[in-house]
């Protein structure tokens, strides 16, 4: 993990860091187009061939059963259901909000009406991850908010167990989420089936949800096939310290951050030099004692300490547009003022990114690789398309008719001017 100022970046040290996980990405897209071609042409076959090849088990039948999930239910504690539970309830509130703040509108002017209806997409397939740990948290992320925007069908897809079976968590969370269907299956190959469909699993309108490159890479390939949310690949997170910040909640964070990927990149920037060292030894001292020691040390060479004033750090952050962003400042709503690009932001020392990834109610699907400079995280909107509707009185159109047909016959279009012609003589 390396210390450095941040004006003292060379070009190249400043590239890599900003362009985080781009490269991991080009290097798989053949792989994945291979998949992809196979899911396409053989269905089911392709399906079964890949899980015994990347799960390393023989799956006959993919769909989760009514009775796998009320089994789901014995064999895990009655706390994390309870847990599961809890957190629904905060999602589901949280986007209730959002849809009660997206409207349908309609303006008058001159005869003519234009407005603005919501409509939700129909068929929904979620993609949960299951490599490296399993995300029941994910289930809610993804089905809640397309449930309150009024999906008619929600389906999971999410990597088997090393049993071959599912996720005892994430078919609960499913169940409690109110997903129509779940499959047992993950990576690239699930991406493919939910876009193109095979004989056990639907083809989907959209495809939702975060994994790792291969899953990223696979819903990059099949968008324009089916809509995608957004790249949603391996973790991220800014942290913006100023000198008063707590180096043990810092090198904390930097743990829940490394442990989701070795290519989930920690980028902490703070105000002095001092600081960086203190938030270093921290880290070396608290990696020590942590579990998945492993995947935290891989993901420590992605992740940097960079020096510079608050301002520094802030227009650093704003280049970099990560997925989380902490603020653990004197002032953070005065930093938040200028930050342009993130996915979600933690404002303070109370609030560290894992209480968005699982329970304040946001949604911790998020654009990673600087795609927060375009995209915001998954919403109730993601599951809305916005149909524009016009009405118009006769008058209203006389009151347009020229404007229409001067800019019809300026293009060549005579069939367009005569439509309203007609209407108005
Ligand atoms: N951005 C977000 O919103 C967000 C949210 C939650 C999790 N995440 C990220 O999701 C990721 C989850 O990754 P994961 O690996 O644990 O689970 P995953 O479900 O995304 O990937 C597991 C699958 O990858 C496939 N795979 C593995 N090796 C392969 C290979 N060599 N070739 C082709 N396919 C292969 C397998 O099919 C396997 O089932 C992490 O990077 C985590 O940070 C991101
Ligand atoms: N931090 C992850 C990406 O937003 C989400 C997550 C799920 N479980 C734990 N963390
Ligand atoms: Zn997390």
């Amino acid at each position: 993990m390396i210390i450095k100022r941040i004006r003292d970046l060379m070009e190249e040290e400043r590239s890599k860091i900003i362009n985080r996980n781009k490269m991991n990405l080009e290097n798989i897209i053949p792989t994945v187009q291979e998949i992809l071609k196979n899911v396409r042409e053989k269905g089911d076959e392709a399906l079964r061939y890949y899980t015994k090849k990347f799960d390393g088990v023989d799956i006959e039948d993919f769909k989760v059963s009514k009775e796998e999930i009320e089994n789901a239910y014995n064999k895990i504690d009655y706390k994390v259901i309870e847990a599961i539970e809890k957190a629904s309830e905060n999602i589901k509130e949280f986007h209730e909000m959002q849809l009660k703040n997206l409207k349908e509108w309609e303006m008058e002017k001159n005869g003519i009406k234009a407005g603005q209806i919501l409509r939700s997409i129909e068929n929904v397939g979620c993609y949960v991850p299951g490599g490296r740990a399993f995300y029941p948290s994910t289930v809610l992320m993804t089905v809640i908010p397309a449930k309150v925007a009024g999906c008619e069908k929600v389906v999971i897809t999410s990597p088997p167990t090393k049993e071959g079976e599912g996720n005892p968590a994430t078919l609960v969370a499913g169940d409690i989420a109110k997903a129509d269907e779940m499959y047992k299956v993950g990576g690239s190959q699930a991406i493919g089936a939910m876009a193109y469909g095979t004989e056990t699993i639907p083809k989907v309108d959209i495809i939702v949800g975060p994994g790792n490159v291969f899953v990223t890479a696979a819903k990059k390939l099949v968008y324009g096939d089916v809509a995608i949310d957004f790249p949603a690949g391996p973790s991220e997170v800014l942290i913006i310290a100023d000198e008063n910040a707590n180096e043990e909640y810092i090198a904390l964070d930097f743990l829940a951050q490394a442990e989701h990927d070795p290519n989930a990149p920690c980028i902490i920037t703070t105000t002095s030099m001092e600081k960086a060292n203190s938030i270093k030894n921290k880290i070396i001292e608290e990696m020590e004692k942590a579990e998945r020691r492993d995947i935290i040390e891989k993901a420590l060479e992605n992740s940097a300490i960079l020096v510079g004033d608050l301002n520094e750090c802030i227009e650093f952050s704003n280049e970099y547009a990560p997925e989380h962003l902490e603020i653990i400042t004197k002032n953070p709503r005065e930093v938040l003022k200028k930050i342009k690009h993130a996915g979600s932001i933690f404002l303070g020392e109370y609030a560290p990114v894992p209480v968005g990834d699982y329970a304040s109610g946001t949604n911790h699907v998020l654009p990673t690789s600087a795609c927060a400079r375009m995209y915001s995280g998954l919403s109730v909107e993601t599951f809305l398309k916005k149909p524009t509707i016009q009405e118009l009185t006769k008058e209203g159109l006389k009151n347009i008719a020229d404007i229409v047909i001067t800019l019809a016959e300026a293009e060549g279009l005579y069939g367009h001017a005569e439509a309203v012609r007609r209407r108005v003589k």
